[in-house]
Formats: C-alpha cells, structure tokens, sequence
C-alpha cells in the first residue's frame, strides 16, 4: 500500500465526512508514526474532544482495517510537531511554540513580552489598517446554524486573545458575516483593555502599504508596528495569493506574533489549502489554531437576522414579509440588508407601512432581476454541470440514482427558485406529472436534514445560481 497509514486513513475520511467536519477536525491534525504508535497531534482541547468523541472509534476500525502487526496504538492529544529548526536567511530559527489548549490558559490575559509591553504605549501608527467597526458585536450578530463554531470559537477568542485559538482561521463566501466576527473579537479585546493594540486590516491594505514601505524605505518601521500588536485582524488574505513579497513579509509577521502569543485572526473565501499562489508554509501556518467555516444561513437565520435588524432601527417588520424577502433573497446577507434597507427607505419616504403588497412593490426591481436570472432552464444547466452529468439525461426517463437525484435536486430548485407552478416545472423536466415533483421537493427536503451531503450539494446551488 502507498504512502503513510495516517494519509490512507485521511483519504477514507475524507470521503466519509461531511467536508466542513472535515476541514474543521480532522485536517489540523498532524501525524507522527512509527512501527508501534500513530500519535495524532491537535492544536487544542476543543479538536480533541471532537475528534474523541466523534471519530475516534472510526480511526481505530480504519486503522486496524489497514492490517499492520502489531497493530499501532492510536493516541489523540494536544501538541505540535517540532518542526526542525531552519536556519536560511528568511526561515524560523526555532520551532514554534506548540499552540495551548484553552483550558490550561483559561483567565490568563495577554501581554507577556516585554518588548510589547513597551510598545503598548505607543499610538497604533496610521501604517495599521483600518478601525475597528463598533457596529459589529456579538450582541447583534445573529445565531444560526450555519455560523454557530464561527461565533464560538470567536467568542472564545475574544476572551483569550492569543491563547484559545491561534490563529483563528475563518472561512465562507461573501457576505456571510467573517468581518463581523473578527471586528465583534477586536471590540471585545479593546472594550476589555482600552489600550490593547488590536489592527483590523484588509490584506490589500497589506500589500499597498508594504510596497509604500519599501518604496519609502520604511519597512523597518512597517514591521515594528505590526510586530508590536496584541491582535491583528486580516480580512480576505485570498488577496495575498500570488504576491509572493507579501506573503514573504506576512509570513514574518505572523512568525512574530505567534511566537508572542498575539492573537492572529484571518479571513479568506475558501479553505486555506485550496487559495492557489499561496505558499505552503503559510497554509500550513493557519491550520495551526483552528479553521472554521461559515455557510449560508439558513431560511430561519435569514429572518432572525431580518428581524434583529428592522428592530435595530426601531422597524416594524411584520413576520410574513421578513419571510417573503428572506426567501426571495438567498444569496448572502449583505445582500438581504440591501434588500431590508430599501424596503424600509421607502417606507420612510412614502410615510406608509411595511406590509407584502408594499415589500414587494419596493423590490420589484430587484425580484425582477433575479427572476430574469433564474429560470428553470437555468437550473437544470447549473445543476447538470454541478452534478457532471448532461441535461439531457436529468430530462430523460432514465431512473438510476446518479440521475434521479440530480432531477429531484433540479426540480426542488425550480420551486424554491422560481414562481412556475408545479405542472409547468413537471413539463419542463420531460413531460412529468405534477405529483413526481411535489414528491421530489419533499425527498429533497428530508434529505436536506438528514443528508449532509445533498444538504452541502443544495445550498451550494443555491449559491451559485443566486449569488
Ligand atoms: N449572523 C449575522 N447576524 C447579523 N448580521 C450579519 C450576520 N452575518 C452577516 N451579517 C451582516 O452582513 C453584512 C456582511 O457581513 P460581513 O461584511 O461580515 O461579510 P464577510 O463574510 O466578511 O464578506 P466578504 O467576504 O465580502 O468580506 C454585515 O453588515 C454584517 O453585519
């Protein structure tokens, strides 16, 4: 057999586990091997507790199932594996701190080096990004499935800063709610010691701002500051990919923070090992504390936050058109405020109340738009090419599962996404009854709660065709 157990075990469970699961427990693990013992290595207590009680007795089967004698014996902790010290100009020249599991360091603060606590007094130069947004909190962020081991692990974070999570990796598409978190961390940080040293920065402020320095040869002083932080906050470093300077200088930084224990928080729009022009040593770098995803919200979600922000601005936004304009708007939530804010814009403007008929006068347009956009035709294309398989075939009688799945899939799409009654979406699949796709919505639905697999497919689509 090729290539080492852990790695034949990771393939297995890769197929096996739901892919958020996945790369939230199972990737930050790291291996060390021998004849008699495969040691998995987690960055903290909250990654060894998942992994023992939700995978633990799988590992062992798929060890054992591997057939080495004797057979290894499986040991799960809290650790790192020491990397060997490099000593090339540009490389760490000693192994990092292996990251501390939350419940050891429960209630110690930050600041430790004294060559930060030095620098703490000094004012967060210009050369430090952006501010922190106090309008994001905790307070107002709204719980969901879809964002619940986000907000967690930044609650946690908020609470520890450099010592729960580090870094705190936090990934998902746009508009989902990342820099909300990451600034709610920052404000908690500062609100806790005003004069803790917390950046926020767009990594494209990274990159503009070191070419700025080394035009002005001012790289020392670019490196000071961001050395001298208790926190730094990196949005979208997707932004980083390619640019291999930046990524040399950031690399740095977060070399220096780590060892510090400052707290290290990043955003990005994907899994950090699929940003391509990205370094590997940085990759492997954010997986050291943990990565978290966050997805689409939910329906519920999507009307809680609807709500929490009509009553933010003192709204009355009846029930029924926060459901209307969640379900019609499913792209992200940035988008849904859009869709709030107009609503209630013209409300004010025109003195009357927000009831449907008004709703859907004052989003007309933008219905309009996404209906233009989203036609059964659409869908089936889309969901065709998702699934790898031809339009044709999701239109034709054929009834293996490859087939039929994708067809119900399409088919509950069209219901959801576009306002053709039932018989018209049975007529453009082929000709079906009516029935065939009142029953393929309801598989599809049962499915989306206990299926994580189609639960993912769904709402991958979903993204896709209204994003
Ligand atoms: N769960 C939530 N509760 C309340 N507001 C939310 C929630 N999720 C997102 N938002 C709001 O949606 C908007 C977009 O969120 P944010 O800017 O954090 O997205 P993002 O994931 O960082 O996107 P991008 O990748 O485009 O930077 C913000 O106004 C934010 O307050």
């Amino acid at each position: 057999m090729q290539g080492s157990l852990w790695r034949r075990c990771l393939d297995r469970l890769e197929a096996e586990l739901p892919e958020q699961h996945f790369n939230t427990w199972i990737r930050p693990l790291q291996a060390e091997e021998d004849a008699h013992t495969l040691r998995l290595l987690a960055p903290n207590r909250f990654v060894v507790d998942w992994v023992r009680d939700n995978v633990a007795a799988r590992i062992s089967e798929l060890v054992e199932a591997d057939g080495a004698t004797p057979l290894p014996r499986v040991i799960l902790e809290v650790g790192s594996r020491t990397l060997p010290a490099r000593t090339a100009s540009g490389s760490i020249t000693s192994p990092p701190p292996a990251p501390r599991s939350p419940v050891v360091t429960l209630g110690q603060t930050t600041g430790s080096s004294s060559g930060r606590l030095q620098g703490r007094d000094l004012p967060i130069p210009a050369v430090l990004g952006s501010r922190l947004n106090p309008d994001f909190t905790f307070d107002n962020f709204v719980e969901g499935k879809s964002n619940q081991l986000g907000r967690a692990a930044a609650i946690q974070v908020a609470e520890n800063p450099g010592r729960a999570y580090n870094p705190l990796f936090i990934y998902g598409g746009v508009g989902l709610g990342k820099t909300h978190l990451m600034h709610a961390v920052g404000n908690v940080i500062r609100a806790r010691d005003e004069r803790a040293r917390v950046a926020y920065v767009h990594s494209e402020r990274f990159v503009g701002d070191m070419v700025k320095a080394l035009q002005h040869n001012t790289i020392n002083d670019f490196k000071t500051a961001y050395r001298s932080l208790d926190a730094l906050l990196i949005d979208d470093i997707q932004f980083f990919a390619g640019k291999d300077r930046s990524q040399e200088e950031f690399f740095h930084t977060f070399n220096a923070l780590f060892e510090g224990q400052q707290q290290i928080i990043l955003t990005c729009d994907r899994y950090p090992k699929e940003v391509d022009g990205l370094e590997e040593r940085l990759k492997s770098r954010f997986g050291w504390g943990l990565t978290v995803a966050i997805e689409p919200p939910e329906l519920e979600t999507c009307v809680a936050i609807l709500m929490s922000k009509a009553a933010a601005t003192l709204v009355d936004l009846p029930d029924e058109v926060a459901f209307f304009i969640a379900k019609r708007i499913r792209s992200n939530v940035r988008e849904l405020e859009g869709a709030l804010r107009r609503v209630v814009a013209n409300s004010q403007f025109t003195g009357r109340p927000i009831t449907m008929e008004f709703a859907k006068d004052a989003l007309r347009d933008l219905l309009a738009l996404q209906d233009r956009l989203v036609t059964i035709e659409n869908i089936q294309k889309t969901v065709a090419e998702y699934y790898k398989i031809r339009v044709a075939e999701l239109l034709s009688k054929r009834r293996s599962r490859s087939i039929a799945r994708p067809r119900q899939v399409a088919m509950a799409l069209s219901k959801e996404l576009t306002s053709h009654s039932l018989p018209e979406i049975g007529d453009a699949f082929g000709g079906r009854d009516h029935t065939t796709v009142m029953h393929a919505c309801k598989v599809i639905k049962e499915q989306r709660e206990s299926n994580t697999r189609i639960r993912e497919d769904y709402s991958n689509l979903l993204r896709t065709l209204t994003g």
